[in-house]
């Protein structure tokens, strides 16, 4: 289980550290740079042998500190070093400003310019030491000029070279995982391509920080490499262990540390799949799913379809009576019933359901509105083990457009609602990617969860979990986690199906684990599946990948 920090939260714990007498910054910089140095070696061991040329650029603070610091160890192993600072010698930070006096025992620091780098023979290692989690504005154009791609072109054979960032390539907001933006006042039509050196290899000090995992950050920081830099004043292994509730202040990354094979079913996420011996199928939970009339079943059938394989007693599909036919040529195991309306609901759900999903291909209007209704009405009853689990995606949440409070007015502790960006702008304008401005998309779920008083998901290739009073996680479909073929129609529905089917039975933990457990499933089907996947292969991937958690 990894946490994913804040530049602030890494801050404090550094200071805390040194605060302590156990270590000081000096000694942190030190074990920084040689760290980084280590890491590109071990990925480029042809680099570890013989001498080589390096260009580093360095910043104002101590990321350009570390950068210092890997100038003199790569001198030392008989490298030719190219070192350019952006910024006055005289104001840098104490330890930084050591480090510089260090290496100009050794080297000259030129002035960060592009012409001067250009007049620099190729490198085979470019080092971006510019700025890591102290960036608080946009990058001037005279520092975007010198670290545009654009530089690195002239060279022949530059795409040999090797791109090492220092906590990030320089520009990226380790908070939120944003590329500087341009000034408003520029063409708001214009495409915008931030001028960006992407990296090949990023190495992260002590932690990785949530702009490694979110927005832009896989794509321009390449392989993330954690260095442990021996900042042991925190155990953090008991708070953010992945299958316990949430910590309110650290985000994790759903990430199961204990991934062995086979893995151990008391672990998470095995924990949300594992069974009891004797048990019956009512003992297992009862998923119902609402689905749309003629023509538009085949969103809840997946969804209804992966409730079942995900582990769920029994499943049932209501359907508006004119869709009986279509529904009943379509579904084996899982059951299928008529239902008109939200009164022939309230009737039909007895106490021993134990989850609902709704909105896959229900249609959007006050039909879907009174089941929503119905559906966070609904009671655990005498015969349930705890309250209804109610998953609400697509048109049960497009639904309230026009008036969202009208829905949050019942949302509950075990709702969850899982949108794609665009229903997400729907519920919650002011927090959508168009206008959520400096916000990252963590916090954006954060203060969703709270307004809406439940669960909320955010999908996409960075999806992020909530809860209302700040417990929240990521999962990153990125590096070897990546599964683009996952974009294809239906997904989402399968999703909903899989939290309703995990969140159904009797064992499974609390309900924000559940729903992790869920996104983690649903991107290791995707995975083990490969290109060509369909959303309807999903649900039949389930047996196979829960057979690598069983003990
Ligand atoms: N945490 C740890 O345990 C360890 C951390 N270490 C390293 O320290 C790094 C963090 O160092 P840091 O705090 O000095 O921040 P850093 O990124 O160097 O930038 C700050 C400077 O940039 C300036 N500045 C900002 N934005 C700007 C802009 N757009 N345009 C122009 N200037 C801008 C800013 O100016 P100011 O905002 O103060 O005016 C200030 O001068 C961290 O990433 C890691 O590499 C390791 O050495 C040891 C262990
Ligand atoms: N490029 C991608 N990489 C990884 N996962 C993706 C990608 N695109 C979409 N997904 C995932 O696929 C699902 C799509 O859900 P959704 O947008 O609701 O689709 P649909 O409405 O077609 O069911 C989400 O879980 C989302 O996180
Ligand atoms: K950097």
């Amino acid at each position: 289980m990894t946490e994913l920090l804040t530049s602030a939260q890494m801050r404090a714990i550094e200071l805390a550290e040194i605060d302590s007498g156990v270590v000081t910054g000096l000694q942190l910089m030190e074990r920084a740079g040689r760290g980084a140095v280590a890491a590109a070696l071990a990925r480029w061991p042809e680099l570890a042998t013989g001498a080589h040329r390096a260009m580093i650029l360095c910043g104002p603070g101590n990321n350009g500190g570390d950068g210092f610091v890997i100038a003199r160890r790569l001198k030392d192993r008989g490298w030719d070093i190219d070192v350019f600072l952006f910024g006055d010698a005289e104001k840098l930070p104490p330890d930084a400003k050591i480090n510089h006096d260090l290496w100009t025992e050794q080297g000259t620091v030129t002035p960060l310019d592009h012409d001067a780098m250009r007049a620099c023979g190729k490198p085979d290692l470019f080092v971006d030491a510019v700025f890591g989690t102290g960036l608080t504005r946009p990058l001037p154009d005279a520092l975007a000029d010198a670290l545009d791609a654009e530089v690195m072109r002239k060279w022949r054979g530059s795409h040999k070279i090797r791109r090492l960032a220092i906590d990030c390539p320089s520009g990226l907001n380790l908070d939120t995982g944003m590329l500087p933006q341009p000034d408003k006042d520029e063409d708001e039509d214009a495409l915008f391509v931030p001028k960006m050196n992407c990296a090949d290899l990023t190495v992260a000090f002590h932690s990785l920080k949530l702009g490694h995992k979110i927005g832009m950050g896989p794509a321009v920081c390449g392989t993330v490499e954690v260095v442990d830099i021996g900042l042991t004043g925190e155990d953090a292994t008991e708070r953010s262990m992945i299958g316990l509730p949430p910590d309110r202040e650290r985000v994790r990354l759903i990430d199961p540390i204990f991934v062995q094979k086979p893995l151990p079913t008391r672990f998470w996420p095995g924990s949300c799949v594992a069974k009891e011996v004797g048990g019956h199928k009512y003992d297992f939970g009862h998923v119902m799913v609402l689905s749309g009339g003629p023509g538009r079943g085949g969103a809840g059938r997946m969804a209804a379809r992966t409730a079942l394989r995900a582990g769920a007693g029994l499943v049932t599909l209501l359907c508006p009576p004119d869709a009986l036919q279509e529904n009943a040529c379509h579904l084996n195991a899982v059951m299928l019933r008529p239902c008109a309306d939200a009164d022939a609901f309230r009737q039909i759900a007895d106490d021993r359901v134990t989850a609902l999903c709704l909105g896959p291909g229900m249609g959007v209007g006050p039909g879907t509105r009174a089941f929503v209704r119905a559906a966070l009405a609904h009671s655990g009853g005498d015969r349930a083990w705890r309250e209804t689990a109610i998953v609400l995606d697509a048109d049960a949440l497009i639904s309230f457009e026009e008036n969202p409070a009208t829905l949050f007015a019942d949302t509950h502790a075990r709702t969850v609602l899982t949108p794609h960006e665009g229903e997400f702008a729907r519920l919650f304008p002011d927090l959508s990617q168009a206008e959520r401005g400096d916000l990252s998309k963590v916090d954006a779920v954060r203060i969703a969860a709270d307004r809406a008083g439940c669960i909320v998901l955010l999908k996409g290739v960075d999806t992020v979990i909530a809860q209302p009073g700040g417990g929240a996680s990521v999962h990153s479909a990125t590096g070897p986690r990546s599964v683009p073929w996952l974009a294809t129609a239906g997904a989402g529905d399968v999703l909903a199906g899989l939290i309703a089917g995990l969140a159904a039975m009797p064992t499974s933990p609390d309900l924000f684990c559940v729903v992790e457990a869920a996104v983690w499933l649903h991107c290791e089907a995707a995975l083990q599946f490969g290109p060509g996947l369909i959303a309807e292969d999903l649900p039949d991937m389930l047996p196979k990948v829960f057979s690598t958690l069983a003990t």
